[in-house]
């Protein structure tokens, strides 16, 4: 195995290797045998998707799909938190701009993640809140250590998951657990989530976890690949197409929820609160 550390600058596959890099948000693994790959969020302390690591998720993206990867693993380098889901100081107070950029920039990388042709597997190292549980149930199969949290918290902050997200959830757990869930804002540990389908496994620790993801990757290797991954998107594609041809929407959507006083108080807040802890 050889460890190619992802920067915000990528080139050829040589000069990665050699690349000193300076923003290391996403370590990259190839593991030469096999050609899988440990797509591994390293944004301390608890991956809080900001914009710069959601650059870097889909720089990595491109380039895995450019280099006709095979598999991919998403995991954390974190020992507590997969994802913290998105930076909340992305949307604290931001002017106009950035907070259009922020959300363009995870609109692009969650296109690219959720419709990757090759499988994709979320090993849940942590917990997985909002965004976080995005990425997870972005991936086609989700192994979760236990005794973490994961859901769409998002009704609980005072502020609402997009459509996508919901659609996500909706595609995993069905309308009904996906309808309670959401409005609710509910978290599920670990072994809540395996019982209604959000994860697929549990796993007994980090070693166990990242086993079971080269398990199902392997298996899913075996499988004809075109055939697979025609299959796979044409499940994916209304959900897709909903956000690819309304991103303009999506866009307006969250500009005019982020800028309302009432969505800003519940961000400060809660942010205080999390600084207390
Ligand atoms: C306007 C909106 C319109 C549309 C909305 C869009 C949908 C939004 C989606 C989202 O993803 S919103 C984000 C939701 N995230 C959360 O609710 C998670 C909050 N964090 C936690 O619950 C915990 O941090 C934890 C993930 C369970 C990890 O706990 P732990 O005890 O390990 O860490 P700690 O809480 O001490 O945090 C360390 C450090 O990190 C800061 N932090 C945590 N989460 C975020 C975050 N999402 N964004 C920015 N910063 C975050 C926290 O404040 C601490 O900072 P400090 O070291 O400076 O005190």
């Amino acid at each position: 195995m050889f460890v190619l550390r992802q920067c915000l600058t990528l080139g050829t596959k040589s000069s990665i290797r050699n690349f000193s890099a300076t923003t290391n948000l996403v370590n990259l693994t190839i593991n030469e045998d096999t050609g899988v790959a440990i797509m591994e969020l390293n944004k301390p302390p608890v991956n809080s998707l900001n914009y710069e690591l959601l650059e870097a998720m889909h720089r990595t993206l491109v380039k895995l799909e450019n280099e006709k990867c095979p598999g991919m693993i998403l995991t954390s380098s974190s020992r507590s938190t997969f994802s913290a889901g998105l930076d909340l100081l992305e949307m604290y107070k931001p002017t106009v701009d950035k907070a259009r950029r922020f959300w363009s920039m995870l609109q692009n990388t969650w296109i690219k993640l959720y419709s990757t042709p090759y499988p994709t597997v979320a090993a849940i190292n942590g917990h997985s809140p909002a965004g976080g549980c995005l990425l997870a149930m972005s991936c086609e199969h989700r192994i979760m250590v236990p005794d973490k949290m994961i859901g769409l918290n998002e009704t609980q902050l005072g502020i609402v998951a997009p459509q996508w997200f919901q659609d996500c959830m909706r595609n995993i757990i069905g309308e009904r657990q996906a309808e309670k869930a959401l409005i609710a804002g509910r978290m599920f540990t670990s072994e809540e989530a395996l019982k209604i389908g959000l994860v697929d496994e549990l796993a007994t620790d980090k070693e166990d976890l990242m086993q079971k993801a080269h398990d199902f990757l392997d298996e899913q290797m075996g499988l004809p690949p075109l055939a697979r991954s025609v299959v796979k998107v044409g499940f994916r594609k209304d959900t897709l197409s909903k956000l690819i041809n309304g991103r303009e929407a999506d866009i307006k959507m969250f500009l005019d929820n982020v800028f309302q006083p009432k969505v800003q108080e519940s961000l400060e807040n809660y942010i205080q609160m999390l600084k207390k802890k």
